[in-house]
């Protein structure tokens, strides 16, 4: 696959490394105003580092944009007269339609959503995808890209936002709960490099159950909760200061500042 990512900020980037380590790639150029701060991809083979999208366009089948959103639409403007019918548009850009992508490319472009995140670095990305008609020609081929990366689940346009709260950022909320477990784990006498040890791979334990059982997580926590015993005390605890109702609210929080950024955008 010939692949272009304009805009390698930390999302790309992590874009780029999990394409390079999948070695999916026929060639991949990396595009940003600043090559300095993409020098760690220097030297990879079939990688090109530029700074002019145009040259990316015109090399590339499949362009990944992984700018800002305000940066986005000056940026479509610039390489829209070379885009030709080969070219599948991939936006992971937070907050920007279809409607709007189709606005400056046209109809007939194939147009693909896709909110990925930063674990897409080491194949581990929940990306959900969504797109326009004439993109349904093409969501295998970005099925293919994301499930080589990780998981994917396609949905409508109207849920992306929420997408962008639970997988995207959903990252950083992850992050926050295995560091709470480390300092706790710590507090209990572990040290620091042991605590981050036992807090990420119960972590990721965990989920492993989920996904390979298919199980709700109370017939897991089930399984864990002896009568009377110390798990069952820690988690009612845990409830009594608010953990879920903390959770939900942080997220619903989230959501309704993307809501209120894309108002701000219209
Ligand atoms: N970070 C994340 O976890 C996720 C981000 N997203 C979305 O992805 C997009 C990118 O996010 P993120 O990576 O965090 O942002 P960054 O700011 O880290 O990256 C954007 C990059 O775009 C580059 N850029 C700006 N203008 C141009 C241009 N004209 N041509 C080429 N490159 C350009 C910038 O580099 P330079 O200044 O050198 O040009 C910058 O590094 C956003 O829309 C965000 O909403 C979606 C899911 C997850
Ligand atoms: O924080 C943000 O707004 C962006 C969207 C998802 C991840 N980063």
């Amino acid at each position: 696959m010939k692949i272009a990512i304009i805009g390698t900020g930390n999302l790309g980037k992590s874009i780029a490394k999990g394409l390079i380590t999948n070695n999916t790639i026929t060639s991949l150029y990396l595009t940003r105003r600043h090559l300095q701060d993409v020098q760690e991809f220097d030297g990879y083979k079939n990688v090109v580092l530029t700074t002019d999208n145009i040259e990316a366009v015109k090399q590339s089948d499949i362009l990944i944009f992984a700018v800002q959103p305000a940066h986005f639409e000056a940026i479509l403007n610039t390489i829209k007269l070379y885009l030709t019918e080969k070219h599948v548009l991939i936006s992971t850009i937070t907050g920007y339609g279809i409607q709007n992508i189709e606005n400056q490319v046209g109809t007939d472009r194939f147009i693909i959503r896709a909110m990925p995140n930063t674990a897409i670095a080491v194949g581990k990305s929940m990306t959900c995808l969504c797109c326009n008609t004439q993109g349904e020609k093409r969501i295998k081929i970005a099925e293919a890209i994301f499930n080589g990366l990780g998981h994917t689940l396609s949905i409508p346009e109207s849920q992306m936002q929420a997408a962008t709260v639970v997988c995207a950022s959903g990252i950083a909320f992850w992050m926050r709960l295995i560091r709470a477990t480390t300092q706790a784990a710590i507090q209990l006498g572990f040290d620091a490099k042991e605590a981050q040890e036992l807090a990420m791979y119960t972590s990721e334990g965990a989920a492993h159950l989920l996904i390979t059982n298919g199980n709700h997580p109370e017939e897991e926590i089930d399984r864990v909760t002896t009568p009377m015993g110390c798990t069952i005390t820690g988690l009612n605890q845990m409830e009594h200061k608010g953990l879920s109702s903390s959770l939900i609210q942080g997220m619903v929080a989230s959501f309704n500042k993307i809501n209120a950024i894309k108002e701000e955008q219209i």
